[in-house]
């Protein structure tokens, strides 16, 4: 038997981060949601109990440094499952991006093995399980949009966002989140963005307000590392999308875009000097 998943990359349309705790993550605010970029998982049961990842990418690990290897490994000693499984992980969204490719690919693995080998694990379970692997895996098992608390795995169902087109843009430089939160300083942060004014715009189904209320603090850290991320944002906001943000630890940027006779132009304005780009819908 085959199971097939879809993996959607996340985006946050804002990101505030409160302090740091004694576990050494940080207390967060997000607003998250997915967009139609997505990986895709083929899972299929082994005569052998052994997990084994395959990938036409060759820039990932295959080994157990793998999310998704993690994933299976975990629900497999937790449920006591005896049956080996073949993952094949079809890499669409780019990597150490800010767009939670592997988190994305955790919480597909966790969802497809509960449907293969019948385990009936409830969603809220299964968030559980995915928060042991990471703060953005809980968000990526249901996803939607949602309010992200705690250091990210405690979520509030939210109604998504008015539809519009998302340009993502990826520089040619790997960011490591654990590097951009160490250097993180709550006190350097002139604005905050409000949790609450981009659930009211997103409530309004304001395209406007949520574009008014974008905002991530983890920019400060990215930004002054990496000056082209500055520079993508600037020539997106230059080009005409609506609202531009740096999605999570960064590098990626995303403009926000509701009219679709704009779209073409931004995207080739931007592959002028950006390789990865991509023209998406918002997942509603
Ligand atoms: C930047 C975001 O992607 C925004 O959605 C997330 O906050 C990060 O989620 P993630 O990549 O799943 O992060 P994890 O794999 O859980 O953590 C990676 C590292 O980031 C730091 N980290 C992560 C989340 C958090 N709330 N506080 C942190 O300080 C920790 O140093 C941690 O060791
Ligand atoms: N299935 C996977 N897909 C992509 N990267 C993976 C996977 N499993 C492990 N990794 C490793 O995880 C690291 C981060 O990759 P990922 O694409 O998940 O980052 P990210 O998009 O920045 O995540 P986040 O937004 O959650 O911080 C990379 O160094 C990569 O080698």
């Amino acid at each position: 038997m085959k199971i097939y998943e879809k993996a959607p990359a996340k985006i946050n349309l804002m990101l505030d981060v409160l302090h740091k705790r004694r576990d050494g993550f940080h207390e967060v605010e997000m607003i998250m949601t997915m967009v139609d970029l997505a990986d895709r998982l083929e899972m299929s049961e082994l005569p052998r109990d052994t997990i084994f990842i395959s990938s036409q990418a060759g820039y990932i690990p295959l080994d157990e440094k793998n999310l998704a290897f993690q994933a299976a490994r975990l629900i497999k000693e937790r449920y006591d499952v005896r049956t080996g499984v073949h993952i094949h992980l079809d890499k669409k969204i780019p990597v150490a991006a800010g767009l939670a490719g592997g988190s994305s690919d955790a919480a597909a693995t966790l969802r497809g093995l509960n449907r293969l080998w019948r385990l009936n694990i409830p969603d809220q379970e299964l968030q559980e399980l995915g928060a042991e692997l990471g703060s953005d895996v809980p968000f990526c098992i249901t996803g939607g949009t949602a309010l992200a608390t705690g250091r990210g795995e405690k979520l509030t169902p939210m109604p998504n966002p008015p539809q519009c087109w998302v340009i993502l843009a990826k520089p040619p430089i790997n960011v490591s989140t654990a590097d951009v939160y160490g250097r993180f300083r709550s006190d350097k942060i002139v604005r905050h963005p409000s949790a609450a004014k981009m659930e009211q715009a997103i409530r309004n189904q304001s395209f406007t307000e949520v574009c008014g209320q974008m905002g991530n603090v983890l920019e400060d850290v990215t930004l002054k590392l990496y000056p082209e991320v500055q520079h993508l944002k600037d020539a997106m906001i230059r080009l005409g999308a609506d609202g531009v943000l740096m999605s999570g630890s960064g590098p990626t940027v995303f403009g926000l875009v509701s009219k679709e006779s704009k779209v073409a132009r931004i995207y080739n304005g931007l592959r002028g000097f950006c390789k990865e780009v991509y023209a998406v819908r918002m997942l509603t």
